[in-house]
């Protein structure tokens, strides 16, 4: 299969659960709730998202016609080009496929490509399509109101809030091993911050996610 790509860059993982560790971020084209189009947003199905990923412009985007190519410029990314598999050296090579929507291209072929270039492969997703492909190392999802969550097991449940038409109970009984509460940039960007951190302290389940590398300034 070959997969099409907004961009490629290395930067920090500035959200959730890893927050602050290096990553190599792959960022693939296309989205199944918004077609990223600014005249679509108003009657998208996910409204408020703060990425573009129209098109295969970006650093180091375009298509890529098989896991080998794009594993290896991911790879290529990574300081020293990445490490031999089980070599712990200089930090494990990370990589965080996101996009857009990444399960609509990411799979197990390039899963396999990239555990072979030594990485641990984690991804972003909305969580509305599933199963999600067989040996990822961190599972992200991210439910928005009004899609259809069929990925309900992961390592993070990351919910972006205020979401009205999202049951917080409901989510709180899925099988995520660490519930992050990240308030949702914009306009509201203050306001949320303080009702997300006033969430955690009521329902301690639920640990905050500031998007850190908005306040560094970096990708
Ligand atoms: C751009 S999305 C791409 C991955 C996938 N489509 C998803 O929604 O999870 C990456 C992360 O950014 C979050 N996000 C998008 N727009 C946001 C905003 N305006 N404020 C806070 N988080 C946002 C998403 O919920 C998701 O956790
Ligand atoms: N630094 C950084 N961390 C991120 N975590 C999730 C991101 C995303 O857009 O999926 C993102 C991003 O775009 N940049
Ligand atoms: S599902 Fe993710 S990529 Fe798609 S529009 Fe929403 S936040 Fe953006
Ligand atoms: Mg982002």
């Amino acid at each position: 299969m070959s997969y099409a790509v907004k961009e490629i860059f290395y930067t920090l993982q500035g959200e959730g659960a890893q927050a602050g560790r290096p990553a190599v971020f792959c960022r693939f084209t296309g989205c199944n709730l918004w077609s990223g189009r600014e005249e679509d947003r108003a009657e998208a199905v996910c409204r408020f998202c703060d990425t573009d990923f129209v098109g295969m412009d970006g650093t180091a985007g375009g298509r890529y016609p098989d896991a080998a190519a794009l594993a290896d410029t991911i790879a290529a990314h990574w300081p020293g080009g990445g490490a031999a598999p089980g070599s712990t050296a200089g930090g494990r090579p990370f990589v965080v496929c996101t996009g857009g929507e990444p399960l609509l291209q990411l799979d197990e072929p390039l899963v396999e490509a990239l555990h072979a270039r030594g990485f641990e492969v984690a991804v972003e997703t909305n969580g509305t399509i599933a199963p999600a492909p067989a040996g990822l190392d961190w599972i992200c999802v991210s439910p928005k109101a009004g899609a259809e969550l069929r990925l309900t097991s992961g390592h993070e449940l990351k919910l972006v809030i205020p979401q009205p038409g999202i049951d917080l109970e409901a989510m709180e009984k899925l099988d995520f091993q660490r519930f992050s509460l990240q308030p949702m940039d914009g306009a509201d960007a203050e306001r949320n911050t303080r009702s997300a951190l006033e969430l955690c302290l009521a329902r301690p389940q639920w640990q905050l996610s500031l998007q850190t590398h908005k306040m560094l300034d970096i990708r």
